[in-house]
């Protein structure tokens, strides 16, 4: 029977287990430049046990950005920053891949210079700009041109570029949360009545023009999508689901990339099994999964994988803990975002003494 500890092939990569650290937005790249630092190195390090680290969202470009101290991967003292965390996560015997993010709409002038965050068409998400204080509602975004969109595929292309001299063992694209790609994808979000608007395929045309980009940089054994097919992050929202994520899966499943990590919990009337059918390859399930739900999906083959982040967050040393059956640590939502080491890189891994007598 295959568990979370029976090793999977993901494109490219041979994964130890399929207990996946997920993407985490943690908010430590502190200071001018987004650049990553020594502090996330250790971070990233402590949980190199995982079978593959999703490294937290990246921005490929200034614009693309939405949040504070988050980082990016477009310049050389950004790539520099990942390598000397790709470099550590690899001596203590991990593998991690990059997220390239670009947030669209979910930003705010504050983030961008004073310029108005962009999307596929002028509709703003309802809410609030995220742990900007004082609260203020997310402003309506410029409508990108059609001349403009072959320089996104250029950013991501970019991005992937730099993520390879990082050294990172291949990148994830967000395709997921309400983000610029899922806001092109989603129908309630794209009004666009060129190529890239209207029809699924034009909807999804984008994404996959990004996806193939990233293909060439790296190989379909080393591109990966996150995708959120609840789409009920940032106001999101499509007419029929199923067949726009169906048809991205058969796509992403034509040109065969490593995986596809659909953010959805368990629950009906999820798109997980239809979408894992669609695209005929690894599967990686995301959200709120427990140590037994996540091997119940393994054991059936609704998941070839799952996707851990609070736990994570928490736990540095998950596998091990699942494997021993071992007491979990609970993560303090209070310090998720918070850009100190606390309740970053001081959660305790076991200790010899915890493990006593039981299995290793
Ligand atoms: C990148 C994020 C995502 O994918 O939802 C994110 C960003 C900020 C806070 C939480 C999550």
């Amino acid at each position: 029977m295959t568990t979370l500890f029976t090793p999977l092939q993901a494109g490219d990569l041979n994964l130890p287990n399929r207990i996946i650290m997920a993407p985490l937005t943690r908010s430590r790249a502190v200071g001018e430049g987004r650049i990553p630092n020594a502090l996330m190195a250790q971070y990233y390090v402590q949980r190199a046990s995982a079978g593959l680290i999703l490294s937290e969202a990246t921005a490929v470009t200034p614009q693309g950005v939405g949040y504070a101290d988050t980082p990016g991967i477009w310049s050389d003292e950004q790539v520099a920053g990942w390598r000397q965390i790709t470099d550590a996560v690899h001596a203590a015997g991990g593998r991690i891949m990059l997220q390239l993010w670009h947030v669209g709409r979910i930003s705010d002038p504050v983030f961008l210079d004073g310029e108005l965050p962009v999307a596929p068409s002028a509709i703003a998400a309802s809410g609030h700009v995220s742990l900007v204080r004082p609260k203020r509602p997310y402003v309506t975004p410029r409508a990108l041109s059609l001349e403009e969109i072959p320089g996104l595929v250029a950013a991501y292309r970019k991005g992937a570029e730099n993520a390879k001299a990082a050294g990172f063992d291949g990148v994830e694209i967000h395709g997921a949360n309400g983000y610029l790609l899922d806001q092109f994808l989603q129908d309630s979000t794209n009004k666009r009545t060129d190529a890239y608007g209207g029809s699924i395929e034009n909807r999804a045309r984008l994404l996959l023009e990004i996806t193939d980009a990233c293909i060439e940089v790296w190989g379909a054994g080393r591109v990966g999508m996150h995708l959120a097919p609840r789409g009920d992050s940032h106001s999101m929202g499509d007419s029929d689901p199923a067949a726009t994520f169906g048809y991205v899966a058969r796509e992403l499943g034509k040109r065969k990339i490593a995986f596809i990590c659909a953010r959805e919990s368990l629950g009906d009337g999820r798109l997980g099994p239809q979408i894992k059918e669609a695209f005929g390859g690894v599967y990686i399930a995301n959200e709120k999964m427990t140590r037994e739900s996540a091997a119940d999906l393994i054991a059936t083959g609704e998941a070839d994988a799952v996707a851990f982040g609070k736990l994570f967050i928490a736990n540095p040393d998950l596998p091990r803990r699942f494997r021993l059956g071992a007491p979990l640590n609970v993560p303090n939502p209070d310090t998720f975002y918070h850009p100190s080491p606390e309740g970053y890189i001081d959660y305790p891994a076991l200790n010899d003494a915890d493990v006593a007598g039981t299995a290793a």
